[in-house]
């Protein structure tokens, strides 16, 4: 929803070592699509493990406004009887996505060639971020959108009543550009085809072909292309929705910095369009394992294991890696800071248009905590100290951002001195757990007045 309520401060206090298990949640856009394409099949479509941070019940409430019986039976577990390709009603007030990208990303390809208007709107970080990149493939749809200047939120989208289908090359490594574009080609007639020249997550892919849409892809000197049929009936299924590995690495970049620290995470999902962020990691030198690598659900998982590293170096981290960690340069950021040497990170423009400018809440954040990094455009080149040398004793702002701040309340428990963030309220909507999660592990985090 977008109101936030009062912020929440929160500092974290230098640490012992970190130990135990640390059960992170489902993956958040997993979430997002079992219950959008739950909306879109025939049938009961049942999810366990789903995610019920903010951002996933704010599209659940959205699935309802355009139809769809969405209930919660507890436990993670929920159901949704879907309308069918097609079948989206009109929904009678503004669909508030709060603070998701993905959310509103996704609802409006999914809505955007059914014969329905929605306005959809979000809080001060979403208002922000830019639509067009979602708006302009769906008017070849014959879709129409009109929002703020910059093609910001609040934003009315009329659906297309005769939709046609498109091809189309994504301009911008992303996801939620390519899984909007296809979930608007469900309800096109004949077929769509969305190219992409570097290959992002593709959970709208694998999932659209479990529901039983034809769907291939192609890898080719052009990039990924990908070829949808249109006008499907998407058959329910039964989801079981894995941990979520952009949640996973804030427990184990904690073992990796804090000393002493020995944690498992288990039944990480490690799509390997997911994965660049432990890639990564062990080529910094981190001791950092994977236990129990199987197959579930048509995912690879495994349970991580991460023991504090005190010989971690700086790396550059190839360009090409960036999709598959997009969400995890915030905390690498701060392991870079815990290592020795410098590392680099080039080709992360699309940082700066999240849920807030990541690179500029980064460096101002690792500044005032006396780290030395180095920004452009694209680029964020951080100075790492080495372990236990960054002083901390500053409150950062979180800018409505959630990997922002629990990535400096990381940074707070291997610091000289207390990290704090202005609010860790944004936490809830990706990671709610996230408080007792790591005090559970032994990290000293404590709500400030
Ligand atoms: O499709 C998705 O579920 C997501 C795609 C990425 O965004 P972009 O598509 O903007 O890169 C990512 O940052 C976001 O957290 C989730
Ligand atoms: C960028 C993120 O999410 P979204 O785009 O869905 O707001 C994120 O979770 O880091």
């Amino acid at each position: 929803m977008s109101g936030h309520g009062d912020p929440i401060p929160m500092t974290s206090h230098p640490s012992g070592p970190l130990t135990g298990e640390a059960q992170v949640p489902g993956d958040k856009s997993i979430s997002h699509r079992s219950l959008i394409l739950g909306a879109l099949a025939v049938g009961e479509t049942r999810i366990t493990g789903l995610l019920e941070g903010q951002d996933v019940l704010d599209t659940a409430r959205a699935m309802r406004a355009f139809g769809a019986e969405v209930t919660d039976h507890g436990g993670g577990a929920w159901s949704v009887h879907g309308v069918g390709v097609g079948g989206f009603a009109e929904p009678e007030d503004v669909i508030d996505c709060g603070n998701s990208g993905t959310g509103v990303r996704l609802i409006m390809g999914a809505m955007a060639t059914s014969p329905v208007v929605a306005t959809f709107t979000g809080d001060a970080s979403l208002r922000k971020r830019p639509m067009g990149r979602v708006t302009d493939p769906l008017s070849l749809f014959g879709a129409q959108a009109v929002g703020r200047s910059g093609g910001r939120l609040p934003m009315t989208v009329v659906g297309a009543v005769d939709p046609v289908p498109v091809r189309y090359e994504v301009p911008v490594p992303s996801a939620q550009v390519k899984s909007a574009v296809l979930l608007a080609g469900l309800n096109a007639p004949g077929q769509t085809v969305v190219i992409e020249r570097e290959a992002t997550r593709d959970h709208t892919e694998r999932m659209l072909v479990g529901f039983g849409a034809d769907l291939s892809t192609e890898d080719t000197a052009q990039g990924r292309v990908i070829t949808l049929t249109g006008q499907p009936e998407l058959k329910p299924q039964t989801i079981a929705v894995p941990r979520d590995p952009s949640s996973a690495a804030f427990p184990v970049c904690a073992a990796l910095i804090v000393p002493g620290s020995d944690v498992l995470v288990p039944n990480i999902g490690l799509n390997p369009t997911r994965a660049g962020l432990f890639e990564t990691l062990r080529e910094m030198g981190a001791d950092l394992t994977f236990e129990n690598e199987r197959e579930e659900g048509g995912e690879p998982v495994a349970d991580l294991r991460a023991r504090f590293s005190d010989a971690m170096q700086g790396v550059e981290v190839p360009p090409e890696r960036a999709p598959s960690m997009i969400d995890e340069y915030p905390i690498l950021s701060v392991v870079a800071a815990c290592a020795t040497g410098k590392t680099v990170m080039r080709g992360v423009k699309e940082l700066r248009v999240k849920e807030s400018d990541r690179i500029d809440a980064m460096a101002r954040g690792l500044e005032a905590c006396g780290v030395t990094v180095e920004e452009d455009e694209d680029t964020l080149i951080v100075h790492g100290l080495g372990a236990g040398a960054v002083p901390g004793g500053a409150t950062c702002e979180a800018r409505l951002d959630h990997r922002i701040a629990m990535s400096f309340l990381v940074l707070g428990m291997a610091s000289k001195a207390p990290v704090g963030v202005d609010d860790a309220g944004p936490i809830a909507t990706s990671f709610p757990v996230f408080e007792p999660l790591m005090a559970q592990l032994g990290a000293s985090l404590k709500r400030t007045a």
